[in-house]
């Protein structure tokens, strides 16, 4: 069952609504624990070796391009879906636990669909399966919802549905928010609140976890960011220091035909892609990359830029199906870009 998404949610623990310190409640101060995780559907291994620790209190996004592995890495966290190997711990227990004790609340992007009731009873159900649950007027307005309350749940917009969903995780008080993308069918206004509400819940000493494409809303909005590239961790501190790291120069320029094979080895250089027929070449010293490139003749149309948070992203990252046209020689040591969180 996914969690803090229907009706029918699991009864929850006991807790007090007040602002809670975030060391105690998961005994060592540890809310999630993965230890040498993997998993695989047949042959695709989705997750491969994840090895994480969230401590109580944080919030922690989890960054990766589709198909990289996050939704099945919160599957598992959620204890929806079993690890091949490896151990996942909520809260020093098994996930089931953690999740049956009202412990977690989940929005994740095939939340089921919503029958017909207003927001407010279907909030105010969710909330009565759990012994101390959230006041179901405080998730309505933690949720931006306060206005539809008395809305059909059916009659709302995408985005008005997904507020419901994000309130119905609330609903039960949970230690621990899991968030798969939940801002995705969200406009700008509504993104605001949303990540406005979020953080008011953070506050309280309550650990999130959420997942992203966007690097920029993971520095936004996140104490920690986690970066997934096919089933690994490659990257795990602050915005700021993965931006740091990462970051380095953009050099572009026109390839008129030049060979692409010589491009990984000039001097800085960690990526090489192609679009059409420009090369951009992210390096960490733009300096030696220019003498290279212009004792090779490749000038024409040069431009170098500092490299934006999604080039840190992408430096990071691999993308999908990478073809001969586009190769990513990506060199970075991952294990560097860790830093203790
Ligand atoms: N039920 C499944 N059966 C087979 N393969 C699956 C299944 N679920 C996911 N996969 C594969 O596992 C890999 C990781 O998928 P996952 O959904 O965890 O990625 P993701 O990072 O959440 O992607 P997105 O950002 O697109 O939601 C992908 O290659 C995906 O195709």
């Amino acid at each position: 069952m996914t969690p803090g998404t229907t009706p029918e949610t699991t009864p929850g623990r006991a807790r007090q609504t007040a602002q809670v310190s975030p060391v105690g409640r998961g005994g060592d101060g540890t809310a999630v624990a993965f230890s040498g995780v993997t998993r695989s559907y047949g042959a695709v291994r989705a997750v491969d070796g994840i090895d994480l620790r969230i401590a109580a209190g944080e919030t922690v996004a989890l960054l990766g391009r589709n198909g990289a592995g996050k939704s099945t890495t919160l599957n598992m966290l959620l204890g929806l879906l079993p690890p091949s190997s490896g151990t996942v711990r909520l809260f020093g227990g098994e996930p089931e636990t953690a999740v049956r004790a009202g412990r977690v609340g989940a929005m994740l992007q095939d939340g089921k669909a919503i029958p017909r009731v207003t927001v407010r009873e279907l909030v105010g159900f969710v909330a009565a399966t759990y012994p101390r649950p959230m006041d179901v007027a405080e998730a309505l307005e933690l949720a931006g919802l306060a206005e539809f309350a008395g809305r059909r749940v059916d009659r709302l917009s995408g985005g008005q549905a997904q507020r419901v969903r994000f309130a119905v995780a609330l609903a039960g008080n949970p230690d621990l928010l899991v968030l798969d993308e939940p801002t995705a069918a969200l406009d700008v206004e509504a993104r605001r609140t949303f990540w406005r509400a979020m953080r008011a819940y953070a506050r309280r000493g309550n650990t999130i976890v959420f997942s992203t494409h966007y690097l920029e809303e993971a520095d936004d909005h996140a104490d920690r960011i986690v970066v997934i590239d096919r089933g690994r961790v490659v990257a795990d501190g602050s915005g700021e220091a993965i931006k740091r790291r990462a970051g380095g120069s953009l050099v572009s320029f026109d390839l008129a035909g030049a060979p692409t094979a010589p491009l990984s080895t000039l001097p800085g250089v960690h990526s090489v892609e192609v679009r059409g027929d420009r090369a951009l070449l992210r390096t960490a010293d733009s300096d030696a990359t220019v003498l290279a490139l212009a004792g090779l003749g490749l000038v024409r149309g040069l431009e170098v830029t500092a490299a934006s948070l999604e080039d840190a992203f992408l430096t990071l990252t691999s993308p999908d199906g990478a073809n001969a046209d586009a190769p990513n020689h990506d060199a970075p040591n991952h294990d560097a870009l860790k830093e203790t969180a």
